[in-house]
């Protein structure tokens, strides 16, 4: 609960004025029946019509009164709840932005989905019903309850009677539902995944014609919520029914009590009104009572679920102090580094060390799924290390404040990803205050500049959503200027070449070092021509190092790498 108190501490006033108003309202409905009892008793059986319409217009001026009390109330239970639900969806938007690759997968991107919308809903909901209900609700419960024990306390046993009963019904559906409804969530987060998975792989999933198939996956997710909501609702639907039947049971007892003790003189019509009046209004406010619990319970799931969000420790936000880059010390230092994706998993690098000193290019070359990507994904710091060190100018990549590492490395991912918008604000990701100088340094290094210089619009055309109307070379082109915008001292450039021809591919990595000379390269490929021209070339066989040196050095010594020359001549040869 301690993460909420900063989102609700800024509506304290709402939180006041809200229940005081709601409070009045609910005194004022109090009266309601008293009066009535007294229009029929000394009104209407004494044929009094001035008292009825003095006390119909004191009544109609309460009623106003209680319903502008309910306005403010209302109107300050909105303001509250929107107002906490914004910023904590804000900051939890902004916290998963901030978590690390490994603790995003490890939640799972659907799940993050639902906490941040479904939940945050359920507790915004709570928020509203405790301004609006909480107090009123068993005020009104126990204020009608007493004043029918005004009316005639012999009477009121049968209600005293009656509550138990009722608290106990709803003490029950409480603790059986508030398990149920963790499931729930559960399994909306697994439809949600499905769902996700079968939009965004669509195309390979009509391609494989795995249509029926994927229907089917649909069926069985929605399958299981459904039951498990039914399941849940069965449960709380049962509160309003049960509490309804028990009440009515109790107003006929007070109806066949009352006709006995009415003939012995001992009570009289307008009273009999009133107390009935009075126990439906306990029905009532504890029909809301029993509803209450349910929502609350419902948001306490949710609960649980935001603050797991928000209570995951970020990687490396302890750290704020700046760390200088040491020229002399190498750019980037792998020493015996080993890793795991999840700890079940097998290891994807083990024991890896290499040091690449400031404007030297090193090239990682290896097969599929031999960890090239993972030495990317560690110098990023996207997961946590197993076992090793990592250095990035002399300083342990643990140390680095986030902000800083982000500064100081430019990458191309192996998945050019562009967003919609103009290429202009898709190149300025890189650094939202270049200039069109420096878009055009990058777009022309990037082998770019001509297909941008002919689209009608240049850098103000339009990128649509995914550049998808973009072939996959000039993604990777697009995806790689974007890079050098940021003009980083380390450049990771992941697969960027593999949609370029060689001619494109030579030109680009010659106006690299012309036009961006000293910055450290790391270019991650498959294709020997992408690398053969590194300082250094780490060669990685299923994880492990196979060999590092220059090409010379690794035709030599390395056979896997020979293999892998080999095999690609005799391709290009057959070609
Ligand atoms: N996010 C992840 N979670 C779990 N395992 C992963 C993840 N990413 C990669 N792996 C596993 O780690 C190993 C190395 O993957 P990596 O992506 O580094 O290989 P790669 O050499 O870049 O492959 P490719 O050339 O196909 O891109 C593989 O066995 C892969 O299945």
């Amino acid at each position: 609960m301690h993460y909420m108190k900063q989102y609700l501490k800024p509506y304290w006033k709402q939180f006041l004025i809200g229940p005081v108003f709601k409070l009045l309202e609910a005194i004022l409905e109090l009266f309601m029946p008293i009066m009535m009892a007294r229009i029929i008793n000394e009104g209407v059986l004494q044929q009094d019509t001035d008292f009825i319409l003095q006390q119909g217009g004191l009544m109609a001026l309460i009623a106003a009164i209680g319903m502008g009390s309910a306005w403010i109330c209302q109107y300050s239970a909105s303001v509250a709840s929107q107002g906490f639900g914004t910023r904590l969806r804000s900051d939890m938007f902004k916290k998963i932005n901030a978590l690390s690759f490994s603790q995003i997968e490890s939640f799972g991107a659907s799940t993050l989905t639902t906490r941040l919308t479904n939940d945050i809903n359920q507790l915004q909901q709570a928020v509203a019903m405790v301004i609006r209900l909480v107090i009123r609700a068993p005020f009104v419960c126990i204020g009608s309850a007493v004043a029918a024990m005004m009316i005639n306390a012999r009477m009121s046993i049968i209600i005293f009677l009656t509550l138990p009963v009722l608290a106990g019904i709803v003490y029950f559906v409480f603790r059986v539902s508030a398990p149920l409804y963790t499931r729930v969530q559960q399994k909306l987060d697994a439809l949600s995944r499905t769902v996700g998975e079968n939009i965004s792989g669509v195309r390979v999933i009509r391609a494989f014609a795995k249509n029926p198939h994927e229907k089917e996956r649909f069926r069985q997710r929605n399958e299981e919520l459904t039951r498990a909501a039914v399941r849940v609702n069965l449960i709380s639907a049962l509160v309003n029914p049960l509490t309804t039947f028990i009440m009515n049971i109790a107003i006929v007892v007070v109806l066949y009590c009352s006709g006995w003790m009415i003939q012995r003189g001992q009570f009289d019509q307008g009273s009999v009104l009133a107390f009935i009046n009075y126990i439906s209004s306990m029905l009532t406010a504890l029909l809301v009572v029993a509803n209450l619990v349910v929502l609350f319970t419902k948001a306490g799931a949710s609960l649980k679920r935001v603050n797991e969000v928000l209570g995951t420790e970020l990687p490396g936000e302890e750290s704020e102090v700046k760390c200088e880059r040491q020229m002399n010390e190498p750019a980037v230092e792998f020493s015996h580094v080993s890793f795991r994706y999840t700890p079940e998993a097998s290891l994807a690098l083990e024991d890896i060390t290499f040091a690449l000193r400031q404007g030297e290019t090193l090239g990682i070359i290896g097969g599929t799924g031999s960890g090239k990507t993972s030495v990317a994904n560690l110098i990023l710091r996207q997961y946590p290390l197993t076992e090793g060190r990592i250095e990035l100018w002399g300083t342990d990549i643990e140390a680095i404040p986030r902000e800083q590492l982000l500064e100081r490395i430019s990458t191309a991912p192996q998945r050019a990803e562009l967003f919609s918008g103009s290429i202009r604000e898709n190149l300025q990701w890189g650094a939202h205050d270049a200039e069109d100088a420096d878009l055009q340094k990058a777009l022309k290094a990037a082998q770019a500049s001509d297909f941008v210089g002919e689209l009608p619009q240049k850098l103000d055309s339009q990128v649509d959503r995914g550049g998808r109307n973009f072939s996959g070379g000039q993604k990777q082109r697009l995806n790689i200027a974007r890079a050098l915008v940021k003009n980083a001292p380390l450049l990771i450039l992941d697969d960027s070449f593999s949609a370029l021809d060689y001619l494109t591919e030579h030109n680009l990595k010659t106006a690299l070092k012309e036009q961006y000379p000293g910055t450290t390269l790391l270019i991650i490929s498959q294709r020997v021509s992408s690398i053969r021209g590194a300082d250094q070339i780490l060669v990685l066989d299923d994880g492990k190092m196979a060999g590092l040196g220059t090409h010379e050095e690794l035709m030599a010594s390395c056979p896997v790498y020979q293999e892998t020359v080999y095999s690609q001549t005799r391709e290009e040869g057959t070609r």
